[in-house]
């Protein structure tokens, strides 16, 4: 049975509208992409159509090649031949001698986008999704975007949305001149025929986005670019090909031609060589915010999942969370109302550990309490089989200990999950050293088809994430205590890049939670942790963050967040208790310099958790400050922004703050190591010994 079609409409006017119809997002299959060469042709052939609109059917554009076809490529040629096919098709449309305009509402992704492209004009409408999305599956677009987007948008934005495989909205596609214009969904055909007729009729120009070059930047800059966007992807992934080829592609266009550029794409599909095991089914214990958020994201992507709580009260409550979830989809029109229900049927709510004997993932989610994560570990260990991964949502205890009650240590994992769960797409695996490497390749595939970026850290209170930006609120709070202003702090962070500044942060996640993370903290790190009497003064007076309406702000209805000078009281009486005298200089400083003293001390933790070999790499520190915590990706990630600076002068600078604030600000040994051979942060053990051989044996 053929895998979704195209069917075109030839009106009076003389504009033959073609549809691709593949529900739910209109995929590129084969049977799509053959379908809409023949209407294509068709077109051109007869003699009452003058100009053609391409548009979906339904509220999607195309959200690109089937992806599902993926998994039947066996070889990388029958990808070619894919591609192969295109080329030629997307020739016919570009050098036909009708013009093509694409009505766009929806998601046009991928291939959908780089379709659109080779019309000579692009009418969205406001809930259109415009991006070139390939890179996060492993292959590089492959049906002419390396060369039509960069003409379109320029390099820097180009190389931008491949490389983060990011959409963007009407709004931003129209700015950049990626959409010619943005209308409402109830003139979008008529205003696509429109448009296409005002071509044939010389009204408006006829466009070939694959010979533009007004956007392009000289080739001295773009080589600068292309550089740039190198050396960022390789720290950011250095395993990865794709990518390069990717860049390689657009080079080569620019150098040689847009030709050149088309032939030297040669897709690649990654291959990690792993062998993940089935999992069919998965058990969550407890279903607060983080495990109903988890549960929904599982029926999401098709897992059925028993859902377990202590009574009917907190079962329910939790059940009401995933419906909501999954009903703001359905409000959205990003889901229907028979998926809603086939997706909810996917949940069974219980109150004891029956079902879970045949589950193959259980996934605790209770409070932070490592009583009640023993014991439940030590039920888990009883009811669940004995292949079952035992995995822990906790976001700072020790796993170690977690387990310490069971004998099933080589299958506890972490599957640490960031909040708010459904928007941060970062997942931290966490492997102890007693941890099966099944476990965690299995637990990997689950994350990916999760839709989430899992990266694997080692085991430690915080683990990788948490600890490296523990230090971004203690930072904050100690310059509070010097003499700082709370907002003052918020706005350079938030000048800075951050979506929401520290304490800002600290009232949506509330301060109960950051007092049980201090906690953690200070009992496994003491000497690392500046001891602040802010937040438990605060607490004392019932302020505990957004939930309360009263944190470090003031709330009013929908997450309006006003300041409140109340907070000076607070402010007053931390200062007595830390016998902090304010320092004036601190006052002088500039936005900048400000970001720097609360980031310097998060650059030095990630550099403490690289030493310790918590975290591998240094892109993944990147990959994780990103995605984790909201660090600005333009920055490149943490480790990469630092490097910018160069470990001398963060080394110096904290060095400073160390004499005359606090003993939180001192150098780590590997950042002291680095800033001493005057190498970059991201260099390893082995490079750090290469370069004092070289040393000892430049002075024999
Ligand atoms: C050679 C070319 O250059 C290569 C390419 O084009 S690679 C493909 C690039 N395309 C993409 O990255 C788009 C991926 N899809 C998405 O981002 C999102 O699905 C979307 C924004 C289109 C829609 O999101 P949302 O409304 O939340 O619906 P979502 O549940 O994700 O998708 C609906 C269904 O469409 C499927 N789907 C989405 N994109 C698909 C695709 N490209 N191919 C096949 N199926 C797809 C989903 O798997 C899902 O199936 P299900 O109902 O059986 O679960």
């Amino acid at each position: 049975m053929a895998k979704g079609r195209t069917e075109m409409e030839v009106g009076s006017d003389g504009v033959a509208v073609i549809y691709v119809a593949n529900p739910p997002v209109n995929a590129l299959s084969i049977d799509v992409l053959f379908s809409l060469k023949g209407h294509y042709e068709e077109a051109l052939r007869r003699n009452d159509v003058k100009a053609i609109v391409l548009t979906g059917s339904g509220r999607s554009f195309s959200a690109g090649l089937d992806i599902s076809a993926f998994a039947d490529i066996r070889k990388p040629e029958q990808l070619k031949d894919h591609c192969i096919l295109i080329e030629s098709m997307t020739d016919i449309f570009e050098d036909a001698g009708k013009p093509s305009v694409a009505a766009i509402d929806g998601p046009a992704l991928g291939g959908g986008l780089e379709l659109s492209m080779v019309c000579q004009a692009r009418i969205s409408t406001p809930n259109a999704q415009l991006g070139l999305t390939e890179l996060q599956f492993g292959v590089i677009p492959g049906f002419g975007g390396t060369q039509r987007l960069p003409r379109l948008v320029g390099l820097t934005k180009a190389l931008e949305m491949m490389m983060l495989s990011k959409p963007i909205n009407a709004e931003e596609a129209h700015e950049l001149g990626l959409v010619d214009a943005v209308v409402s969904p109830n003139d979008l055909l008529n205003d696509a025929r429109r448009w296409a007729l005002d071509i044939c009729e010389s009204k408006r120009p006829w466009v070939q986005a694959l010979y533009k070059t007004d956007k392009l930047e000289s080739p001295e800059v773009a080589r600068e670019i292309l550089n740039s966007a190198r050396v960022l992807s390789r720290k950011q992934a250095a395993n990865l090909q794709h990518p390069l080829v990717c860049i390689d592609a657009v080079e080569e266009g620019i150098v040689s031609g847009p030709r050149a550029g088309l032939r030297k794409q040669v897709p690649g599909i990654t291959d990690l060589g792993l062998t993940p095991r089935k999992v069919s089914k998965v058990a969550i214990v407890g279903c607060g915010l983080m495990g109903s958020v988890i549960a929904t994201a599982l029926i999401l992507s098709h897992y059925p999942v028993i859902l377990k709580e202590v009574n009917e009260k907190s079962l329910n409550a939790g059940i009401d969370r995933i419906k909501e979830n999954l009903l703001s989809r359905v409000r959205k029109g990003k889901m229907t109302k028979e998926k809603y229900e086939k997706t909810l049927s996917l949940l069974t709510g219980v109150l004891d550990y029956e079902k879970f004997k045949t589950v193959d993932l259980a996934i605790e989610a209770v409070v932070e309490n490592v009583k009640l994560k023993q014991q439940i570990f030590a039920e888990l260990e009883q009811h669940c089989p004995s292949h079952c991964i035992l995995a822990t949502n906790t976001s700072t205890i020790d796993l170690n200990l977690i387990g310490e009650k069971t004998n099933s240590q080589e299958r506890i994992v972490g599957t640490h999950f960031f909040a708010p769960a459904h928007i941060m797409p970062l997942l931290e695996i966490v492997r102890t050293p007693r941890a099966s490497l099944q476990a965690v390749v299995t637990l990997l595939d689950v994350g990916k088809k999760i839709k989430k970026t899992p990266i694997v850290v080692g085991n430690c209170t915080g683990f990788a994430v948490y600890r490296m930006f523990f230090p971004y609120t203690q930072a904050a709070l100690l310059l509070v205590d010097h003499g700082m202003d709370v907002y003052k702090i918020d706005q350079a962070c938030t000048e800075f890049g951050m979506s929401i500044g520290p304490f800002r942060m600290t009232d949506l996640v509330g301060f109960g939670v950051a007092l049980a993370t201090g906690m953690q903290f200070l009992e496994n790190f003491p000497e690392l942790v500046y001891k602040l009497m802010l937040i438990p003064l605060m607490v004392e007076d019932k302020r505990t963050g957004e939930a309360s309406q009263k944190g470090f702000y003031r709330y009013e209805g929908k997450r309006k967040a006003s300041p409140d000078p109340e907070i000076m009281n607070y402010v007053n009486e931390s200062r007595r208790i830390a016998g902090a005298t304010p320092d004036p200089e601190l006052l002088k400083l500039d936005n900048s310099a400000i970001a720097e003293m609360v980031f310097f001390p998060v650059i030095n933790e990630a550099c403490r958790v690289l030493g310790e070999g918590i975290a591998f790499k240094a892109s993944d520190l990147d990959i994780a400050s990103i995605f984790g915590m909201g660090f600005p990706p333009y920055r490149g990630g943490i480790m990469h922004w630092a490097d910018s600076i160069g470990a001398r002068r963060i080394c110096t600078m904290l060095s400073e703050w160390e004499m005359k604030y606090d003993q939180f600000f001192k150098p780590c040994s590997h950042l002291l190591e680095r800033a001493g051979a005057g190498l970059p942060l991201s260099a390893s053990a082995t490079m750090m010994m290469n370069q004092a051989k070289t040393k000892i044996l430049g002075g024999c």
